[in-house]
């Protein structure tokens, strides 16, 4: 049986759309609802045929769904889910894909009573945007991350979970806040690295950006790549993960001193212990099979 057979989905960019692909490929008795507030994005949605319905506002998308997603920027969760309130049928669930948990849970709360409301992350992207980014395969044997509210229905977590492992995840659920701080320093730590690199190169008087673009090899390209992600989405994790995230700088500002020092005093034995931990991290990750967070081999698998 089917955990949801109206799905609403509102935010129809990289994430929404590949959930809508998704539903499409493994789900295809399913009816899909979307609205976008992007008329551009609405207008390629509908030439891309992702929903069965696009409606021009969200509320309309809203009225007889039994799931709706919110797949908008973290800061705009809070200010859709009151948009579309007054529409909500009593039984649906609301649901979201926000890169953080904890502001997310407070701002749907304050809107939509507790029993309806099981917030979600799939631990999966690209640095693209966009409907024309998505595609179905994007979950497939990725983590998704459900962090049910105090109050809510566990019937509604499972079904939610029924209809992430349809789309290929795998679920765990976790409170909100250990959430954000496992995903500050998985996720939101390593992108703020990215853009300040990145950002340190372009900036230098003595290096020319012509020449950074020319000798980018492996370790700067990877950078560039993750600093290439959407402005306005990062912004608003920044924003909504504010204490995990500074805490998680502070210590890796420690432990780059500590290594800054290494490097003053000719400390290789610490470089080496360092380099050599790291490298098993890495090689931990290989073998439990989770390096396929490229965008080509999910489109491989389309
Ligand atoms: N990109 C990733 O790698 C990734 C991975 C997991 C989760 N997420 C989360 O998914 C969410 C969406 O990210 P994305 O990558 O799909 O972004 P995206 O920019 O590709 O899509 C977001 C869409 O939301 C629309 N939107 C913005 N405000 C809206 C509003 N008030 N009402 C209706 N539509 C609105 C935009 O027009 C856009 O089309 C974010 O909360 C992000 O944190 C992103
Ligand atoms: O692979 C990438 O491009 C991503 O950045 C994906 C990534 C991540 O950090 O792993 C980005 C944000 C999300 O909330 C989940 C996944």
């Amino acid at each position: 049986m089917l955990p949801f057979s109206r799905v609403s989905i509102i935010g129809l960019g990289l994430i929404g759309s590949s959930i809508a692909r998704a539903v499409r490929q493994h789900m295809p008795g399913v009816h899909l609802a979307g609205h976008d507030a992007d008329p551009a994005v609405r207008e390629t949605a509908r030439a891309l045929n992702l929903c069965d319905d696009i409606a021009d506002n969200a509320g309309a998308a809203v009225t007889d769904a039994d799931l709706v997603i919110l797949c908008v920027p973290v800061g705009a969760i809070g200010p859709v889910a009151e948009v579309i309130a007054p529409d909500l049928p009593a039984d649906a669930i609301v649901s979201d894909v926000g890169s953080s948990k904890a502001s997310v849970a407070a701002a749907l709360g304050a809107v939509i009573p507790a029993r309806q409301i099981v917030p979600a992350h799939p631990v999966a992207g690209t640095e693209n945007s966009g409907p024309e980014a998505g595609f179905a395969s994007l979950f497939h044997g990725r983590w998704c991350i459900l962090t049910p509210v105090d109050g809510g229905d566990p019937v509604a977590a499972a079904r939610l979970q029924a209809f992430w492992e349809r789309l290929g995840a795998q679920v765990d659920m976790m409170t909100p806040e250990h959430h954000d701080l496992v995903l500050a320093v998985t996720s939101h730590l390593p992108h703020l690295i990215a853009y300040t690199i990145v950002g340190t190169a372009s900036d230098l008087e003595t290096v020319t950006r012509s020449e950074v673009i020319k000798y980018s090899a492996g370790g700067f390209r990877d950078f560039t790549r993750i600093a290439a992600s959407d402005p306005t989405m990062w912004r608003d994790v920044f924003l909504a993960n504010r204490e995990a995230v500074l805490d998680m700088l502070q210590r890796f500002s420690e432990d780059l001193s500590a290594l800054q020092r290494a490097i003053r005093w000719g400390d290789g034995d610490m470089l080496f212990d360092l380099f050599t931990r790291t490298r098993a991290i890495r090689r931990g990750i290989i073998e439990q099979g989770q390096d396929d967070a490229r965008p080509d081999f999910g489109r491989a698998h389309d």
